[in-house]
């Protein structure tokens, strides 16, 4: 514009002209511009507005804020360690066995990384040699020599493999029948790296025989890492005995939700207890665990000899979740902005743009608006 009316004047004034426009314009950019702002009297608008602002000020404090913790830095890298020991002594009297004496070492598998607690294993010693066998259901390899059985059309083939073959027994109840009253010690070291953070489940006290009396209790013990296998049963739903007989696997998740705001004494860890084996329908024919095992020895004579058993048990499965926020005044600056941002531009869509009850408005050089 500035620039045209140069254009129209003589050559000498061109140039001057030209050279104000200039440096008027160099000028306006330290100018501080402020916002028109349109007042729109009219009460529905107003009071759908203020219900937009409003919401968007409960969605920022409500749930940006209180619920999901919008000002903190999170940390959800945890790194933990897991330790378990299981305690408990069982007596049995079976016609195979006598008498026995079961302690820890005789029925968690393998004895140092506890995964597996063995209830019922029948058993049974057998010998390593060639027998004859039907061809059907072999327990071996064959050994490529078979007999025919003229008189009945049927016949037998010789296998390699371990005497007798092994007896499907079907177990009827648990061997080990006060096992619900075993206790499994669970150490769990957690550390948030981010924040520097790190802790255990295990009351911090000096008194050196707690743990030897407590017990996991969510609202008397929570600090106690000490459960009780019949306990813990019981939290999955389901009943001790059962799952006993046929064995079964257990998830042991621990979660670590800690607001570090709150201070040490506040991050806790919480207990959930699933079993993993079973569908929600209860229908499943793949329920239960067990697996088969084998203790080897010889005789005085050389002869090679096993002991084979099929043990049925509870496996339990071991899970550390965790997360840690702390205030940091980056993520609340961004969802502060974030919220206004939303705010405005929410209130403006609506006002210029939605038309939502067809309303009409006339822009006037006077008051605004006119409906
Ligand atoms: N499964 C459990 N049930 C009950 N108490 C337990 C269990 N495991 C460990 N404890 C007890 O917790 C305490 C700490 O156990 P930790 O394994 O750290 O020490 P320890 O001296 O090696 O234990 P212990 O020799 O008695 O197995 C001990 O007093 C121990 O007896």
């Amino acid at each position: 514009m500035c620039e045209n009316l140069c254009t129209s004047l003589g050559t000498l004034t061109t140039t001057c002209c030209t050279m104000s426009c200039i440096k008027a314009r160099f000028l306006s950019l330290l100018d501080y511009k402020t916002e028109k702002y349109l007042v729109a009297k009219n009460k529905k608008v107003g009071i759908l507005y203020r219900a937009i602002q409003l919401s968007i000020i409960g969605y920022l404090i409500g749930w940006v804020f209180l619920r999901k913790k919008g000002y903190q830095e999170m940390d959800e890298s945890i790194q933990s360690s897991v330790i378990t020991k299981l305690k408990g002594v069982s007596v049995t009297q079976t016609l195979e066995s006598g008498l026995m004496v079961w302690g820890p070492e005789d029925y968690v598998i393998p004895p140092q990384l506890f995964s597996f607690v063995s209830i019922n294993r029948p058993a049974q010693s057998d010998k390593r040699n060639a027998t004859k066998r039907h061809f059907f259901f072999s327990k071996g390899s064959m050994s490529g020599r078979c007999l025919r059985d003229a008189e009945n059309s049927t016949g037998t083939c010789e296998i390699y493999g371990w005497c007798p073959v092994e007896r499907q027994l079907k177990p009827n109840g648990s061997l080990l029948q006060n096992a619900e009253n075993f206790t499994i010690y669970i150490k769990n070291f957690i550390q948030f790296p981010k924040f520097s953070f790190s802790k255990s489940n295990v009351l911090e006290t000096t008194d050196k025989s707690y743990l030897t009396k407590c017990r996991y209790d969510e609202q008397l013990h929570p600090y106690c890492p000490i459960f009780r296998l019949g306990d813990i049963i019981k939290r999955t739903g389901h009943n001790f005995q059962d799952m006993a007989t046929f064995g079964g696997a257990i998830a042991i998740m621990i979660n670590w939700d800690c607001d570090l705001d709150k201070g040490y004494a506040y991050c806790n860890p919480q207990y959930d207890f699933t079993r993993l084996d079973i569908s929600v329908s209860n229908k499943s024919i793949a329920a239960g665990f067990n697996f088969r095992h084998a203790r080897y020895f010889k005789n005085s004579a050389g002869e090679s000899f096993r002991s084979l058993f099929k043990v049925y048990g509870i496996r339990f499965v071991i899970m550390v979740h965790g997360k840690a926020g702390m205030f940091n005044i980056i993520p609340t600056v961004i969802n502060v902005a974030a919220g206004l941002a939303l705010m405005g531009a929410f209130c403006i869509f609506y006002v210029l743009y939605m038309n939502l009850f067809k309303f009409h408005y006339y822009i006037t050089t006077s008051d605004f608006p006119v409906l």
